[in-house]
């Protein structure tokens, strides 16, 4: 192959070898891309995403990428810009909420004369929440409980027609609160981002001329994490195969973790079983040692036909240690670590992570770490950092700011691209022009990694965040996001010790341990990783009653012990978890 060849022919050669990565990429058309953990999923879709732009689709048109979170969004983004693809100009990736904001309801809504905000405002999550116990209260009375929320957010996701009997039928006051919350959003000028993708399956299923719309932009839509993401977009996807829109999907039914919120894993199972879609499964790991794939194989319900890639045995040790979640963080951090460390002199702390299930688990362990002075990123809903659009691209401008504008560590024009992804309402060029001045102006005004973190955010939310957080209705979930992260580096709050430098390196810098929700850790790999809390009563949990619910508990177990590359470490209290049982015997 010649020098010049574009990158992603060279990271094709590797899936040569694989002959179901090789089917994968080579299918041309409908296809679903089933993959266990490790087996390559991203690096295919990711490299197939660059041929379909290079080969397939011709300009002016373009391929949309759909998954399932912004984490995912930003994950697919670093691993295509590798290959070099940029989002932009011949791509659009996105989660669901925005694919059904930016191309079916702010250009079609009131063209196709649905029933939504003009100007359509989106809720913020705090509105979202005030807006939903209003309802509440009038309904029922009193507070609404947290559970009655998150069973209504999921009966809204599960049963997407308002007049449908199946929706009439519901045997719970659900129903009754859900559409006093829609008519509540709509008297406030209101849309949530549930709102968003219930009005853009509206759009596509009912509006021929909106699916023939869909298909001249975007002839192939490729769909990532299709196990977590429900079925309003399971419906969107049949409503564009329908329309001769070339569909892409990739997931794994046995890593869905998102049932609570309502998630299907059944669905992807059905897509693959359509009689016009390509079903390839990926069976080879390329993560996880021997042992490790083993004990995961026991916590399927169906042990699928995966096989290690290159024999390496691994190991996995599991510890009794008859004591809360403080001093099992405790043991993991001042023995396992060290010990893990000292047997693998090539490891950095960033090769390890310590997953839990919950927040509950997560701040003991956070307060064990602080103890001994470690440093650690943390991923839970604890942290005032969360893996959002924003707080990425602020990592990033801080990064730059530390001392990226010399190394090109991070380019000035990524950080505008990416600035402009999230700004995309501005579509005058004059103000375009004017808006990218003053971020340009603030940004180098700005450098310098010793700055302090609330110093530093507090000019940027002055000079720039403001203008574009007021007026880009994508980006709601952002103000309280932004509001907590600058709380956080005031005074007294727990990042108040936070220079620009030490925010940009947010888990960037391998000197930090992994401090992590399984949710969280989908889609990372790791050297060894630490479970901590596995006793029976978090693992599977007093809520996980329903058969479903405790085969979820199981497959978010998987999606921990599948992290791990070569070592795993299972701590629990004094009664172990089930799941620990058949690890035990697995292995
Ligand atoms: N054909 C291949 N040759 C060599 N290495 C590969 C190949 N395919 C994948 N890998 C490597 O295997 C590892 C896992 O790949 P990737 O991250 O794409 O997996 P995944 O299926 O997305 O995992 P998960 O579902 O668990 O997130 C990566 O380090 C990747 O580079």
């Amino acid at each position: 192959m010649s020098a010049l060849a574009p990158p992603y022919l060279k990271v094709a050669e590797d899936l040569r070898g694989n002959e179901d990565q090789w089917r994968a990429y080579r299918s041309s058309g409908n296809c679903v891309i089933l993959a266990g953990p490790g087996s390559g999923k991203t690096k295919t879709i990711t490299v197939k995403i660059a041929q379909l732009i290079a080969e397939d689709v011709r300009r002016p048109r373009r391929i949309a990428c759909i998954t399932y979170s912004n984490a995912c969004v930003g994950e697919l983004r670093s691993r295509l810009t590798k290959l070099g693809v940029d989002d932009g100009d011949r791509l659009s990736l996105s989660t669901v909420h925005s694919f059904c904001l930016t191309e079916l309801v702010l250009p079609y809504a009131a063209m196709a004369g649905l029933d939504v905000p003009n100007p359509l405002v989106v809720a913020s999550p705090r509105q979202a929440r005030s807006l939903f116990g209003d309802a509440y209260r009038r309904q029922l009375g009193g507070n609404a409980p947290g559970w009655f929320r998150i069973a209504s957010d999921k009966l809204r996701r599960t049963i997407p027609d308002r007049g449908s009997d199946e929706w009439h039928a519901w045997d719970g006051r659900e129903t009754e609160v859900v559409e006093a919350y829609e008519t509540l959003l709509l008297q406030n000028g209101l849309i949530d981002f549930d709102g968003l993708v219930l009005a853009g399956l509206q759009l596509i299923e009912k509006h021929e001329w909106i699916r023939r719309a869909i298909r001249a932009k975007y002839p192939v839509v490729v769909i990532d994490e299709y196990q977590d993401l429900g079925l309003p977009l399971h419906r969107i996807v049949l409503a564009l195969l329908r329309a001769g829109v070339r569909i892409v999907a990739v997931g794994d039914p046995d890593q869905s973790i998102y049932g609570f919120t309502g998630a299907q894993p059944g669905l992807l199972r059905a897509l693959a079983g359509l009689r016009q879609m390509e079903s390839v499964a990926l069976k080879l790991n390329y993560r996880c040692a021997d042992r490790i794939i083993a004990a995961s194989m026991a916590l399927l319900p169906e042990p699928a036909e995966f096989q290690s890639h290159d024999g390496r045995s691994g190991e996995i040790q599991i510890h009794r240690l008859e004591c809360g979640i403080r001093e099992q963080a405790d043991y993991a951090l001042q023995m396992l670590v060290p010990a893990l460390l000292k047997a693998n002199p090539s490891w950095v702390p960033g090769d390890i992570a310590l997953l839990y299930r919950t927040l509950n688990e997560g701040s003991p362990i956070a307060q064990a770490a602080d103890a001994l002075s470690l440093r650690y990123f943390r991923l839970d809903n604890g942290s005032p950092i969360k893996r959002t659009r924003l707080s990425e691209w602020l990592m990033d401008a801080a990064r730059w700011c530390s001392g990226g504008w010399q190394t090109g560590e991070v380019s000035l024009s990524q950080l505008l691209k990416a600035w402009r992804r999230m700004y995309r309402s501005v579509m005058n060029e004059s103000e375009l022009l004017t808006a990218r001045k003053h971020l340009i102006t603030a940004l180098f005004s700005l450098r310098g990694g010793a700055l302090p973190l609330h110093r530093w955010i507090l000019a940027l939310r002055r000079d720039v965040l403001n203008e574009m957080l007021e007026q880009e209705p994508g980006l709601a979930d952002e103000k309280d996001n932004l509001e907590e992260l600058i709380n956080a580096a005031a005074k007294g709050g727990i990042l108040q010790g936070f220079t620009v430098e030490i925010f940009g390196n947010q888990g960037k810098s391998p000197d930090q341990l992994n401090l992590m929700t399984l949710h969280s850790s989908k889609g990372l790999e790791f050297q060894a990783v630490i479970m901590i809390g596995l006793e029976n009563g978090v693992f599977p949990s007093g809520f996980d009653r329903t058969d479903e619910q405790l085969k979820e508990a199981s497959r978010l177990f998987y999606v921990g012990l599948t992290r791990a590359k070569t070592q795993v470490h299972l701590i629990y209290d004094s009664v172990e978890s089930p799941l620990i049982t058949s690890i035990r015997a697995a292995t």
